[in-house]
């Protein structure tokens, strides 16, 4: 079989080591990938800032699409079957990374504000690989939470009572946390779903996390919801104008961060295997691959942590156990500074700061030493924040504090 021609972006981790085997690899910065570089290959790797059009993809020797990413809004999948290539992306790869990090968001904006989190009822718009993570981490720590998704709870009738609609959540819910994908067309389109009337709609008081995509928020509507509507608190990872976004908005968001929510290194490592896989099933190839060694050799399987005092409130308790895994702090102190640029350069600062993005390990890796830990924080730390606890006495030799 002669060897293929793979082009990648530069930003996919690993990919000379999976697809190496395979073909011949180039990496190439997302953005700049052109109609003429894919016509000099035969696989195409991409991530969510190329856009995957018909006039990209002239070339008729093209045999594969694949994006490593969960969302598929930049990827024009008609143009893509009506030329019959294969596409593939990598759904749920970097979920629990999100909701680490919306957990995260929401215990560092809490504890800034005195906030007790359990006190709160979350409203999760869209329910799939992501919200139902979000939403069983919520419940775990003791907040109320409903779920509306209509696609769902229409194709899913044994579940409809498990959905309410978004007219009922804007009513009941003090917190907003939105992972649906961006969607132009059909009866449940979600760009600027959240308009003038869905924000006007809120609860006062509401804080509105965004982790899916900038156009599902209609720009002027938070904005207006912010300063003088019912909105308290904006916390975004994802921004209407990405890569240049708002400098307002940067400033006037409590947590502010590049795009970043899904980059804990376990995901985006487990997208570039999704896509390995993907295309080896296309190429009825055996995948020999595997991303156990380059896992293992950025951390130890779990690193241990030292639990806070049980003597603090508890979501001040959870913050500071949630931070030694991921300190959200650092992220928004290194967006913040992008408002000061003007937008030719905040583009380029943003593209910056993803693609220099600090390895961070997902939740699940870590265990906490359990020690001096009351008996009433299993739950929540387990469930809600996904680490393990240990036995006492077995780890304290390991503890790690950091
Ligand atoms: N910030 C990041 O780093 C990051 C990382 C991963 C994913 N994302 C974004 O988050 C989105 C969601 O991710 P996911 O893994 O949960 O995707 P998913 O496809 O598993 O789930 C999306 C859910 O949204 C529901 N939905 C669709 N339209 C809706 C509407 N109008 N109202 C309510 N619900 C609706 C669907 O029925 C589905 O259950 C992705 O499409 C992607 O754009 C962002
Ligand atoms: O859809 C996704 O999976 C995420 O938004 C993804 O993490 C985006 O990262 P990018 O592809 O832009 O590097």
């Amino acid at each position: 079989m002669p060897s293929l021609r793979i082009l990648a972006d530069e930003n996919i981790p690993h990919v000379h080591e999976a697809f190496g085997t395979l073909g011949t690899v180039t990496l190439t910065p997302g953005r700049a990938i052109s109609a003429s570089d894919v016509q000099a290959a035969d696989v195409l790797l991409v991530r969510s800032v190329t856009e995957v059009n018909a006039s990209l993809i002239q070339n008729h020797a093209l045999q594969f699409v694949g994006s490593a990413t969960i969302g598929t809004d930049h990827v024009n999948q008609a143009a893509l079957s009506q030329r019959g290539i294969p596409f593939a992306h990598a759904p749920g790869s970097n979920a629990d990374s999100v909701a680490d990090y919306v957990l995260t968001a929401l215990l560092h904006h809490a504890t800034r504000t005195g906030t007790d989190l359990p006190t709160r009822t979350v409203g999760v718009v869209g329910c799939g690989n992501t919200g139902r993570r979000v939403a069983r981490r919520c419940e775990a720590l003791g907040c109320r939470v409903l779920r509306n998704d209509p696609p769902r709870a229409k194709n899913e009738p044994e579940h409809a009572d498990q959905f309410v609609s978004l007219d009922t959540l804007l009513q009941k819910a003090n917190i907003i946390s939105l992972h649906v994908p961006l969607t132009t067309g059909g009866p449940h389109a979600t760009r600027h779903l959240l308009d003038t009337n869905v924000v006007a709609a809120m609860q006062p008081g509401t804080w509105l996390v965004n982790t899916s995509r900038g156009a599902v928020v209609e720009a002027n509507a938070v904005r207006h919801g912010l300063r003088d509507g019912p909105i308290s608190a904006l916390l975004f990872d994802v921004w209407p104008g990405e890569p240049a976004p708002a400098p307002d908005l940067i400033r006037d968001a409590a947590v502010a961060t590049p795009h970043i929510a899904g980059y804990a290194y376990d995901g985006k490592v487990r997208g570039t295997h999704m896509l390995y896989q993907a295309l080896c099933d296309v190429l009825d190839r055996p995948a020999t691959w595997q991303p156990n060694e380059v896992l293992a050799a950025h951390a130890p399987d779990t690193w241990h942590l030292a639990p806070p005092s049980a003597r603090w409130p508890r979501t001040e308790a959870w913050h500071a156990l949630a931070q030694q895994a991921y300190t959200i702090a650092d992220d928004d102190r290194r967006m913040r500074a992008l408002a000061s640029h003007p937008p030719e350069e905040r583009a380029k600062a943003f593209a910056d700061l993803r693609r220099t993005y600090p390895i961070r390990r997902e939740m699940n890796r870590y265990a906490v030493a359990a020690d001096s830990l009351l008996a009433e924080w299993h739950q929540p730390v387990s469930a809600g924040l996904t680490m393990q606890l240990t036995v006492p006495g077995a780890t304290s030799s390991h503890m790690r504090s950091t």
